[in-house]
């Protein structure tokens, strides 16, 4: 067969290891002790001579062949069995698409694996002895033979079974059938109210009833079902509802059912809910379960990635291109070593990075020579990325207010090669002041992770109401900072990027509105990208500007890549006297500068920065969060100090008096 072009391109791939496939097929030999543990499990059911509380009419000799199937099915974890590919054989893109001469071996692979389970089974024919021998199965069995009816019994037993004892004893056999499925029914309805679901139509605000219930494992099967169904009557809740029920009553009665069974913290599972019809959030909270597909950037400073290809599958490493809108990124299937090991990732030929963060540097798009900004840098994916579009030409400023974060980002800058960047290490709420008139800056903002929940799961109870009015406000002072760092004559650029990994209005078109307000000077345009969700132009009541739609909503659902939102703005004049100024209080910007310390940081950090509180100290939720008034944030903030200190035990006017007696 003549080599596909693929083929001929990246060369053939390595032969299989022959070695590995001997292993397998000794492995996978059958072991007396293997067959016994087996055979005891199959025939557990059986040995008071009932399956599923049928007495079984003929227990005959236990049968060869379905042992040997079974055998093939579990036997491969017990005994060890390396999978050799089987994996990219499922998928038959990988195989026919990119790596033909992998899928032969891969194929082979395949057909050696049927033909050892084929001669396992022959095996285990050959080997009744081994069975036989096992007393302590057999005994049972043949015990519980004798004891029903048997092929091989006596005849005689059988001539002396008249019409009216078949009649008889079948009779029995239903009463018996009847019976067991009234105990089972019994059972599972005694199941069901020993987990945490609570009948739909039950209220859960009982304190003692829901301590009861929380203290109970769920029956997820259960709490499954539940939630396709009522997913199904909302889907068609004309047709579909119980009239005694409102739509109200059937989406909390959901919502308490997914936070339940996917874990998350009730208030977060509502957010989460509002973004999609319901069948649709399903499928998010769903995509949420898995993890999104592994992916590599090339290095276009170090090689090409068709040569980088090459050399990875050279190490056993089965990839792909990651799609036609990149001409960087492969994802990788499977890997014989570990990626962040590799010769080629120590010589900086790549870096492992989330497909949906090539996109913000992809919409900034910036240009050889310019000036360029990344504002929240660390530890550096994005900033290697434009280093490459920029072929190592003019200059970027890296900058992260976390300095140990800092330290990632320089290792990676010196791994890539990258050669015209430099790092800095300040609250990029002190930009413009630092530094301005840039040609391009790009903001990838610290936020509550809620695209990338799969990778880190702790932000489905972790998210607080406060961080979703926090963080907003952060956003938008960073954002802010970010198009008054920006020249609006540069003659190349004048753009400034914004991005987060969370799915949430509030982090995203809620930020760029509020920008939009404050800046009359910046205007949306189109991001360049060509797939990804067009942001809300409304959400829940209110109205963002209709150039909202040239933002870009990226679901994990929906495309197989971390949650993200991207939106471009260009400035299109200079910003208005007095609306520059240094963002935040003084405090607010030394705990920034000192920077995140915690693994939650990374997404959002501690800003100093305030919520809204009513006078009981209680966070006020206007189910939508943020400000947009600057005026009352002083006050805001400082109302949320006085929080923060009460909750630490402290007693806020006391350390007022303190601060005076310093002084
Ligand atoms: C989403 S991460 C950035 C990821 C980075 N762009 C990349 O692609 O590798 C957000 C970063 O913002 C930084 N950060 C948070 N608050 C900041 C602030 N006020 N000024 C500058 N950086 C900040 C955090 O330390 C964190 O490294």
């Amino acid at each position: 067969m003549a080599p596909s072009r693929r083929m001929q391109k990246q060369g053939p791939p390595p032969p299989l290891d022959e070695g590995l496939l001997n292993k397998k097929r000794k492995l996978a030999a059958p072991t007396k002790g293997s067959v016994k543990k087996q055979r005891r499990s199959d025939d557990a059911p059986a040995r008071n001579g009932k399956v599923n509380g049928i007495s079984r009419p003929s227990q005959q000799k236990p049968a060869k062949k379905p042992l040997t199937s079974m055998r093939n099915a579990d036997q491969d974890e017990e005994d060890g069995f390396v999978d050799l590919g089987g994996d990219a054989v499922d998928d038959p893109d990988v195989m026919e698409d990119e790596l033909d001469g992998v899928v032969e071996d891969g194929l082979d692979g395949l057909d050696d694996d049927d033909e050892t389970f084929d001669s396992d089974a022959d095996d285990f024919a050959n080997a009744p002895s081994d069975l036989e021998a096992d007393d302590d199965v057999l005994d049972d069995d043949q015990v519980v033979q004798k004891g029903v009816w048997s092929e091989d019994d006596d005849s005689d037993a059988e001539e002396t079974l008249t019409a009216a004892n078949i009649a008889g004893l079948s009779r029995q056999l239903d009463r018996e059938k009847a019976q067991e499925d009234a105990e089972a029914d019994a059972e599972l309805a005694e199941d069901a109210m020993q987990t945490n679901i609570a009948p739909a139509d039950l209220p859960q605000d009982d304190e003692a009833d829901g301590v009861k219930m929380r203290m109970l494992a769920p029956d997820l099967q259960l709490l499954r079902t539940r939630i396709t169904e009522t997913v199904r009557v909302l889907s068609n809740f004309k047709e579909l509802h119980d009239p005694a029920r409102s739509r109200a009553d059937y989406t909390q009665a959901l919502l308490n059912d997914i936070s339940t069974y996917y874990g998350y913290s009730p208030f977060l599972a509502t957010k989460l809910f509002s973004l999609f019809p319901p069948q649709e959030a399903l499928a998010f909270f769903d995509a949420n379960e898995t993890p999104r597909p592994m992916v590599i950037r090339t290095n276009t400073l170090r090689t090409h990635r068709r040569n980088l290809a090459h050399a990875l599958i050279n190490r056993g490493v089965t990839l792909e291109p990651v799609g036609k809108w990149s001409k960087v990124g492969l994802q990788i299937f499977e890997s014989q070593v570990p990626l962040g090991a590799t010769p080629e990732y120590l010589a900086g030929q790549y870096i492992l990075q989330a497909a949906s963060s090539f996109l913000p540097v992809m919409a900034l798009a910036p240009q050889e020579h310019e000036r360029c900004l990344d504002m929240a840098a660390a530890p550096g994916g994005k900033t290697t990325h434009m280093a490459a579009l920029m072929r190592n030409t003019g200059c970027i400023f890296a900058n992260d207010a976390n300095k140990s974060r800092a330290k990632a980002l320089i290792g990676n800058i010196h791994r890539m090669g990258v050669k015209n960047t430099i790092v800095c290490n300040y609250s990029a709420l002190e930009f413009p002041r630092v530094m301005g008139g840039f040609d391009r800056v790009l903001l990838d903002a610290p936020c509550s992770g809620t695209g990338v929940i799969a990778k880190d799961a702790s932000v489905k109870t972790h998210k607080t109401p406060e961080d979703f009015l926090r963080l907003p406000h952060l956003q938008k002072q960073l954002l802010l900072s970010a198009i008054d760092s920006v020249d609006h004559a540069s003659k190349t650029g004048g753009y400034i990027v914004y991005s987060t990994c969370s799915v949430t209005v509030e982090e995203n078109e809620q930020v760029v509105q509020y920008v939009l307000n404050k800046r009359p000077n910046v205007r949306l345009v189109s991001t360049g990208l060509v797939f990804g969700r067009e942001g809300f132009v409304k959400y829940m009541g209110k109205r963002f500007h209709p150039s909202m739609k040239e933002t870009r909503r990226f679901y994990p659902h929906a495309y197989n890549v971390d949650g993200f939102f991207v939106a471009k703005l260009k400035k299109t004049g200079p910003t208005p006297v007095g609306a520059v100024r240094a963002q935040g209080t003084v405090a607010e910007k030394e705990r920034l500068v000192n920077g995140a310390r915690t693994e939650e940081e990374v997404h959002g950090m501690e800003d100093g920065t305030g919520v809204e509180v009513d006078e009981n100290g209680d966070v006020v939720e206007d189910g939508f969060g943020g400000w947009d008034d600057d005026d009352v944030d002083a006050e805001l903030i400082e109302r949320s100090l006085k929080k923060q200190l009460r909750r630490k035990g402290i007693d806020p006017r006391a350390k007022k008096e303190q601060a005076k007696a310093v002084k």
